[in-house]
């Protein structure tokens, strides 16, 4: 008796948190262009290690993402970058609830939406959707192409009515320049940069205000990589999209990101602006990805020094105390090992030409530029 009510209460209060995000979503002008309508505070998600077959124990954790803190603002893309293992991926499953977090915030439009479920679950659902990496294998190859990118109006019927499917499916394909005659196909046939402009279509087809787009274009030729890119681009000026950008180098989000973030085991080591982090970056981790980034123009490369980080990433089950980072930098020193560094604005601090004072946040007791690291600015 007593579950059976509180479970009415629960559904009621899930129905009036999904009305309250499905009226935000539609006051079309509610949010400006650059205001948050993401706000991530101490994101933990831990995966437990368990020991035995039938008894499982619980031996440690998997600290994949440990204490991750962002803002996405209205039409802006946040590009987040790290190398493999480091806990990108994870983020943009707990941003779009394919994972539930260990602990922490999310807050969309200044809703708390960490822990929904049912209607009000639904409802951001639809308004959070995710581009996956791998065009081979994240389109079932059983469906025609029509039935991937209208899937999401079975769940969502308010948006397509059973009528205005097929119309509203060749819409999308046409928007992502895909020909509409294409409908009836097969993902087999279609290359993998038309693959990824399916799964951007199907990512599109309930008008969703946030894409979270984890590394898009990784298993695409160079060449297809920025024909990808220049739609996400088009397409986010067109829809007034806001984007998280997930690769593992720094060239690759260069081109579409506003802002980035630079992940290393479960944590942000630095964020900032593109000019702040391609320009005048001061986290030593932030310096050896630079320092990796191609430059076409040999002159260019001539004098760069290249910083070639000693080691694998440590295993994120056991990480190094202090600074996550001190195991592969040439910087570390006791401080490193004993006291963890916030990612703080570092203090009285001015760019390499000694004039600027520097402005974004840096987890690093000794963050301060390199200039000989960086890629000539974008021209
Ligand atoms: N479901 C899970 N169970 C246990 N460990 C997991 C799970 N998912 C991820 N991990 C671990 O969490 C860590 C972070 O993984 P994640 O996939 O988020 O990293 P990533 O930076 O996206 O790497 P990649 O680019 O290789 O996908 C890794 O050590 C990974 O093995």
């Amino acid at each position: 008796m007593h579950a059976d009510h509180s479970g009415k209460k629960q559904a009621r209060e899930e129905g009036v948190i999904a009305r309250k995000l499905m009226a935000r979503a539609q006051a079309e002008n509610a949010y400006a262009e650059g205001e948050a309508i993401l706000e991530v505070r101490d994101l933990v998600k831990h995966f437990p290690l368990t020991q035995g077959i039938v008894l499982k124990r619980q031996v440690g954790a998997v600290k994949a993402v440990d204490g991750v803190s962002f803002d996405l603002h209205k039409g802006e893309t946040l590009g987040i970058v790290g190398e493999s293992g480091c806990g990108k991926s994870t983020v943009a499953k707990l941003v779009t609830h394919l994972e539930q977090p260990t602990a922490g915030t999310i807050r969309y439009k200044g809703e708390d939406i960490t822990r929904l479920s049912g209607r009000a679950l639904k409802a951001v659902r639809r308004n959070i959707q995710m581009v996956f990496q791998d065009p081979y294998t994240s389109l079932n190859p059983r469906m025609t192409v029509g039935d991937i990118i209208g899937e999401p109006f079975d769940i969502h019927p308010e948006v397509a009515p059973k009528g205005d499917r097929r119309r509203k499916v060749q819409e999308l394909l046409d928007v992502v320049g895909l020909n509409p005659e294409y409908i009836n196909r097969y993902p087999h046939q279609f290359s993998g940069g038309q693959r990824q402009r399916i799964g951007i279509a199907r990512g599109l087809a309930l008008r969703p205000e946030i894409i979270v787009a984890d590394e898009p274009v990784s298993a695409l030729d160079v060449s297809v990589q920025a024909q990808v890119v220049n739609l996400m681009a088009k397409l986010q000026d067109e829809f007034g999209l806001s984007y998280m950008f997930i690769a593992h180098d720094l060239s690759v989000v260069r081109h579409i990101s506003d802002r980035v973030g630079v992940m290393y085991l479960g944590k942000i080591v630095e964020i900032g602006t593109d000019t702040e982090i391609y320009e005048h970056a001061t986290h030593p981790y932030t310096q050896a990805l630079l320092s990796a980034v191609p430059v076409p123009d040999p002159e260019a490369e001539e004098g760069r020094e290249r910083i070639v980080l000693e080691g694998d990433v440590p295993s994120p089950a056991n990480p190094p105390s202090g600074c996550h980072f001190r195991t592969r930098c040439w910087k570390a020193q006791h401080r490193c090992v004993v006291e963890e560094p916030l990612l703080i604005v570092p203090e009285n601090f001015t760019d390499t030409a000694g004039d600027e004072p520097v402005h974004h946040p840096s987890a690093c007791h000794f963050a301060a530029e390199r200039a000989s690291v960086m890629p000539p600015a974008e021209g």
